[in-house]
């Protein structure tokens, strides 16, 4: 198996593989584009390249950005033609079974014996698509986020049949390209959409009652733990409230919602170990010395000042 990624297709030159794409040859990388046909491909190709020279002037992307996708980014006559003497292949397509079924085993044919093949499937199982591969074990879901040319954290789905030694070959790749890889499990939904739903449908019954309207809803998203949300995860989060404090939100929550929102084991456990976040250095996950919460603390001011400015400075949203 190939143990470093030095060269990239992707199939599929639409919105998000597009921006894949683009991001890739930023980083360096010589990366091939196969749409679904020769026309298709070049009008994605000018596209993309029109597209970088916008973010250049708008300041989005680095002087000189736009030449450095210019000289990494190529086109194919077919899907065939792109895959076959890359490292990896990203298969960026319609959200649909059978497409991605029908292209994914023309990649698989095409490919070396020895790439290794990523989705970027937002909710198919890796399971149902490894079926359409030779070699499952060099396959996974390789799922970047929309606007794909910003947003840095990508989920790494494997298979039933996947060989775990892939992880590390892809989390470098993405690296390059400043991207932060998570491992999720092969469930609907990973990790991302789940938790995002789960907001969403929380905040829709929250207007549905009555208790806030939903441009108030969105106001205390964006004004409050929103804007935590780019520097912490919620078990950094809960660790930096207090686990304590937690326990005791819970119990109001189960009195007034039940058993949906009753206090989830792992907060009752580290309470009842006297785990009660960065206050006593003990976490969900882990230890604190006094050092570490100091700079940890400072970091946080840091990071929320730094937000503030921000989005001062950009000015309200536009629409
Ligand atoms: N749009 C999002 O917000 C988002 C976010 C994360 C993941 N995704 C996933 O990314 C994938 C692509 O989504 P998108 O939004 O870029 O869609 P899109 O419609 O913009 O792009 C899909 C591209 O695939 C091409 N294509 C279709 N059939 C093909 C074939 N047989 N051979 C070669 N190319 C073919 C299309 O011509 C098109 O350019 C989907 O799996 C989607 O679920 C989308």
């Amino acid at each position: 198996m190939v143990t470093s990624i030095s060269t990239v297709a992707v199939i599929g030159a639409g919105y998000m593989g597009g921006g894949i794409a683009q991001s890739l040859a930023l980083a360096g990388l010589p990366v091939t584009i196969a749409d679904v046909s020769a026309e298709a491909t070049e009008a994605a190709y000018a596209r993309l390249l029109a597209e970088a020279q916008e973010f250049e002037d708008a300041g989005l992307y680095d002087a000189g950005a736009t030449e450095t996708i210019r000289a990494n980014l190529r086109t194919a006559g077919s899907i065939e033609d792109a895959v076959a003497d890359v490292d990896f292949v990203e298969e960026v397509v319609f959200e649909s079974v059978e497409v991605k079924h029908d292209v994914l085993g023309r990649i698989s044919a095409a490919a070396r014996e020895d790439a290794i093949i990523g989705s970027n499937t937002s909710t198919i199982p890796a399971r149902v698509l490894a079926t359409a591969v030779k070699r499952p074990e060099r396959f996974l879901t390789v799922h970047f986020s929309n606007p794909a040319p910003f947003i840095p954290g990508v989920e790494l789905v494997l298979g039933e049949r996947t060989d775990e030694s892939v992880v590390p070959v892809v989390k470098e790749l993405l690296a390059r390209a400043d991207r932060e890889a998570a491992i999720v499990a092969d469930v609907p939904g990973f990790v991302l959409n789940r938790l995002q739903y789960v907001l969403l449908k929380e905040a829709m019954s929250i207007a549905e009652e009555g208790i806030a309207s939903p441009e108030d809803i969105d106001t205390v998203v964006r004004t409050t733990f929103g804007f935590r949300l780019g520097f912490f995860g919620p078990f950094a989060i809960a660790d930096q409230a207090g686990l304590d404090v937690y326990a005791g939100g819970f119990r109001t929550f189960e009195d007034a919602f039940g058993e949906r929102l009753s206090t989830p084991a792992l907060i009752q456990e580290a309470v009842d170990g006297d785990r009660r976040g960065v206050k006593n250095g003990k976490g969900l996950t882990k230890d604190y010395t006094p050092e570490q919460v100091k700079a940890l603390v400072a970091h946080r001011n840091k990071a929320y000042s730094e937000m503030g400015r921000l989005v001062r400075s950009l000015g309200p949203s536009p629409a």
